[in-house]
């Protein structure tokens, strides 16, 4: 997608996903983006629009952390961010996820996209229950060696620079994720899911890349909190040795 990489996401061990949907106190916020965790993602599935979107990113540039918008919803792309993330759902039934809104995007914005900023994420979603898999229609019924064929054909045939296995709202099959990881060789890793605590953290940091912790901020801020260490301080099958 950009000639020159940035080296931005590759040296993202661990990331908060902010939801714009969601409410966040300013200590809470404060927080998340001073805890050491390398970057925020701001992102959901539903409810995002222009407005909120906007005023978080506003909120979290108060702080020196790289912040992306993973794109779900044309209408809400916000300038300013460091990054465009943008999700193609390997295992959707519905090609408009993996492709087609794209290239209407494409089609109606392509003179304005700033291409060095966009990144392209692989997409296999696990979890039937997430509002992820409901809307773009996921096949999460794929055993480890076919989620690790989907992840190798993106990496080898499609060239995606990240795989993101997501498991949003479950803690995912360590084994499977790690099978995935195998098939990699040159992508990097993203795993999300479930983390709740250090414990959880850690296991997906010993299979992944890039550990994505998002819902345990609402819910339990100090769980939240103590993932950043657990990922930092932890080896990784691919990055670790
Ligand atoms: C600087 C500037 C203004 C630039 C604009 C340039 C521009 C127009 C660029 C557009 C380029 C482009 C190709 C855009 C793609 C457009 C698009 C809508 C693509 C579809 C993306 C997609 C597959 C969305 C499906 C949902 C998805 C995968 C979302 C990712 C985030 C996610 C899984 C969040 C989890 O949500 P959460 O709510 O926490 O979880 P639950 O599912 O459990 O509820
Ligand atoms: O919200 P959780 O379950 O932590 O998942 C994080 C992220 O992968 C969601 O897109
Ligand atoms: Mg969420």
């Amino acid at each position: 997608m950009r000639s020159m990489p940035l080296p931005m996401e590759n040296s993202w061990r661990h990331v908060f996903k902010l939801d714009p949907d969601r409410i966040i106190g300013e200590q809470e916020l404060e927080a998340v983006c001073t805890s050491g965790s390398d970057a925020i993602i701001i992102g959901g599935s539903s409810g995002v629009t222009y407005e909120n979107t906007e005023a978080l990113l506003e909120r979290i540039r108060r702080f020196k952390i790289d912040c992306a918008l993973e794109v779900s919803e044309l209408d809400a792309i916000v300038s300013g961010f460091d990054l465009y993330l943008i999700p193609m759902v390997l295992n959707t039934k519905r090609p408009e996820w993996l492709i087609g809104h794209h290239a209407r995007a494409i089609e109606k914005y392509g003179p304005f996209i700033p291409w060095d900023r966009l990144v392209s994420e692989g997409y296999i979603v696990l979890n039937p229950e997430a509002t992820v898999a409901r809307i773009t229609e996921a096949d999460t019924s794929l055993d480890a060696a076919a989620a690790a064929g989907y992840a190798g054909a993106a990496d080898k045939l499609m060239q995606l620079p990240i795989i993101y296995v997501e498991y949003s709202g479950r803690f995912g099959v360590m084994e499977l994720v790690g099978e995935v990881r195998r098939q990699l060789t040159q992508a990097r890793l993203f795993y999300g899911g479930g983390i709740t605590n250090a414990e959880t953290a850690r296991q997906a940091a010993a299979v992944s890349d890039t550990v994505v912790v998002g819902n345990v901020i609402y819910s339990d801020l100090a769980g939240a909190l103590a993932t950043v260490e657990a990922v930092k301080g932890a080896r990784s099958s691919s990055i670790g040795g």
